[in-house]
């Protein structure tokens, strides 16, 4: 009898190790549903970092690419080395400058698109283009507040009601008789899902982008769900805008970010996509963003119904000492330096 009790433990951890690589055995079988190949992208903040880096992938998977961003200089060397990437001569390539946080930057970046494309639009936009201007929130200036809402999210919803006023048209919807997917992407952040101390500025933009998110996946519905929205979270990336927020991010938010694993805009490009192609809605790119997005899940759309409700239950767990350890930190750090007007930034 002795050895029963072993015997179902080794039964239920079997199970388990099934249901936790269902995704991966499924990902192995089932098609990728983010072929790019032949379609023509349009990638807003695309000049450098994460944005460059999805470019130059999705123009080596066979996509012809338009980048958005406000530097020419910057654009026409991107665009160089994205060209450079791309297997076939079929391909076409192109760069918009404009600035997306203008209220009408989305909807001539989308004019513009559509005239260079032949009269049509493209057939999947990724919102890219973003910044952060870390800094405690009373002694940040509204104006930077406001900012922050327009780069990061006035951006995303300029460009969503551009395009999917193109997609969703009844003269677009009657004309896709192949039933041809189309895809909105935004690029939200990990602070979304876990807001820290010193991104007060930035992470209820990048929250409200996962709100705008689930409100148009359900909208989309109405039309038949040929469009499909995501989002991405990605967490530390190693760009020149991690460089640039790097300057004036306060010392106590340097601490909490230590245990976040830094990615090149690379690997972050490369994990996106895989997602997108999985057919992820809500898409991490790391362990700890993936456990982030755990916490938070919500009501919003989950990919495998299984795994990702073990996982929030691990995160409710883990959060537990997370939460209580970061907590310490930031009231340690605040009983050694004393109130913030005596230090500045640090
Ligand atoms: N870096 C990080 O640690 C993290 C970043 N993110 C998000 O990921 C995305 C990519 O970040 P990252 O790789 O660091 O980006 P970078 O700051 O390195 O690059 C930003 C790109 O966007 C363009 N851009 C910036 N502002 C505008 C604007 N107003 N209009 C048009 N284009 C603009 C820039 O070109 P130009 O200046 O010429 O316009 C550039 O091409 C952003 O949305 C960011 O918020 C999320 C999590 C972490
Ligand atoms: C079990 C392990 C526990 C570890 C807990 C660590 C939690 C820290 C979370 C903070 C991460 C913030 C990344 C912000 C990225 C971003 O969006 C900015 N760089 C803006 O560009």
């Amino acid at each position: 009898m002795d050895y029963l009790p072993s015997l179902s433990l080794t039964t239920i951890s079997i199970a388990l190790l099934a249901l936790l690589l269902t995704p991966t055995i499924m990902g192995l079988f089932s098609k990728n549903k983010f072929d790019v190949n032949g379609k023509t992208v349009l990638l807003t903040g695309a000049s450098e970092g994460m944005g460059k880096s999805v470019a130059i992938q999705l123009a080596k998977k066979g996509a012809s690419i338009i980048i958005v961003a406000r530097n020419v200089g910057k654009l026409e060397s991107a665009l160089a080395e994205i060209k450079a990437a791309a297997p076939s001569p079929s391909q076409r390539f192109q760069y918009i400058s404009a600035d997306v946080s203008e209220e009408d930057g989305a909807s001539r970046v989308i004019a513009e698109a559509i005239a260079w494309n032949n009269g049509a639009s493209p057939s999947i936009v990724w919102c890219i283009a973003g910044s952060a201007s870390p800094g405690l929130f009373i002694s940040t200036p509204r104006s930077i507040m406001r900012k922050q809402m327009d780069i990061n999210f006035w951006s995303c919803v300029d460009m969503a009601q551009a395009i999917l006023s193109e997609w969703l048209s009844p003269s677009s919807l009657a004309a896709n008789t192949n039933n041809e997917e189309r895809h909105l992407v935004f690029t939200s952040s990990v602070v979304a899902f876990y807001p820290v101390v010193g991104y007060a500025p930035y992470a209820p933009s990048k929250a409200a982008i996962k709100s705008l998110s689930d409100c148009l996946v359900q909208e989309c519905l109405l039309y038949g769900g040929e469009v499909k929205v995501h989002t991405v979270f990605p967490g530390t990336i190693l760009s020149p805008g991690l460089e640039n927020e790097n300057l004036t991010k306060p010392e106590i938010t340097h601490i909490l970010e230590e245990s976040d694993p830094v990615q090149t805009p690379d690997v972050v490009a490369r994990k996106a996509i895989e997602g997108l192609e999985r057919g992820e809605y809500l898409v991490t790119v790391s362990w700890l963003g993936a456990l982030m997005r755990g916490c938070a899940w919500g009501g919003s759309r989950r990919g495998n119904w299984i795994v990702d409700t073990i996982v929030t239950w691990v995160a409710a767990l883990v959060w537990f000492f997370v939460g209580w350890d970061l907590d310490g930190k930031v009231k340690a750090y605040g009983k050694r330096n004393g109130h913030p007007s005596t230090y500045g930034r640090k």
